[in-house]
């Protein structure tokens, strides 16, 4: 594993126009080629996090610096809902980062067909949405995060909404892409056991104010198989997790006075 961080947040806040403090000395390092969970209580501020990383938001205090890596239009964002546009085939859904920055048609598509290769989907290039089970959707929104080519991949509770087996192969399919590319991803999800599972670290955060209460480095062999999820030693990361959840969600619920 290299050295130098991609990423450091430090001492971060984050205060809203109507008073919410999002984030309160929020501190994270992530490292590149590797995968970070970030869980937490609804409310937390793990979108908030996301937002500032992609640039979408801004921070009142604290800063946030990237390491010898370029973020800039290398950085792509998943999220829950697929988001596909419904009159255009998989192929053009997949491309429209690429068209978007100015990228001619010839040269985007080998770039398209590397991305969609990558999740799964050849064959299915021409196809329209409607005609795709939530799973694929959600391979083409990846796929389509991908094109780019991002060096940071931050994904938002990409697979809440999908079915258990789905997800279930969707991670693996994720940890398998995540290896093979040596991507740099930012997962937030309020699985435990997707935390875990992914995750070659897991940070646990508190609501209000939103900030890191733990990080526990998951220390087993990555990529995982399947076998991982039934070991004694991804349930005793689970419990730790867990453990550390519920006290960030009791600290939370002590009225701040
Ligand atoms: N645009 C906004 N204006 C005001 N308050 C906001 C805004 N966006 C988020 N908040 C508040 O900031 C806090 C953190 O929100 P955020 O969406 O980052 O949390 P989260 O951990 O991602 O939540 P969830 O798990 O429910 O998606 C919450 O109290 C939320 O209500």
């Amino acid at each position: 594993m290299e050295s130098s961080p991609m990423l450091t947040l430090e001492h971060v806040g984050k205060t809203y126009a109507n008073g919410t403090v999002a984030l309160q000395d929020f501190n994270l390092v992530v490292e590149p080629g590797t995968i970070t969970s970030l869980v937490g209580p609804s409310g937390c501020g793990k979108s908030t996090v996301l937002r500032i990383i992609s640039g979408l938001g801004d921070l009142n205090t604290g800063r946030m610096y990237w390491g010898d890596h370029r973020p800039s239009h290398r950085l792509a964002y998943v999220f829950q809902e697929a988001a596909l546009m419904p009159w255009a085939t998989v192929m053009d859904n997949v491309r429209l980062p690429l068209k978007l920055a100015g990228v001619p048609k010839r040269p985007s598509m080998e770039l398209v067909s590397e991305a969609i290769a990558q999740v799964g989907l050849e064959g299915f290039e021409r196809v329209y949405p409607r005609e795709l089970s939530g799973g694929m959707k959600m391979r083409v929104s990846i796929a389509r995060a991908l094109v780019t080519r991002p060096n940071i991949l931050l994904m938002d509770e990409p697979f809440g909404a999908l079915d258990e087996m789905t997800r279930s192969k969707l991670n693996q399919d994720l940890l398998t892409l995540q290896h093979q590319r040596q991507l740099t991803i930012l997962f937030v999800t309020h699985s435990i056991y997707e935390a875990v599972y992914l995750a070659h670290r897991v940070v646990v955060m508190a609501a209000k104010p939103g900030r890191v209460v733990a990080e526990i480095e998951i220390d087993s062999p990555h990529p995982r198989d399947p076998d991982y999820r039934t070991s004694a030693q991804f349930n005793r990361y689970c419990r730790d997790v867990s453990h550390c959840l519920s006290e960030a969600m009791g600290e939370s619920l002590v009225p701040s006075l």
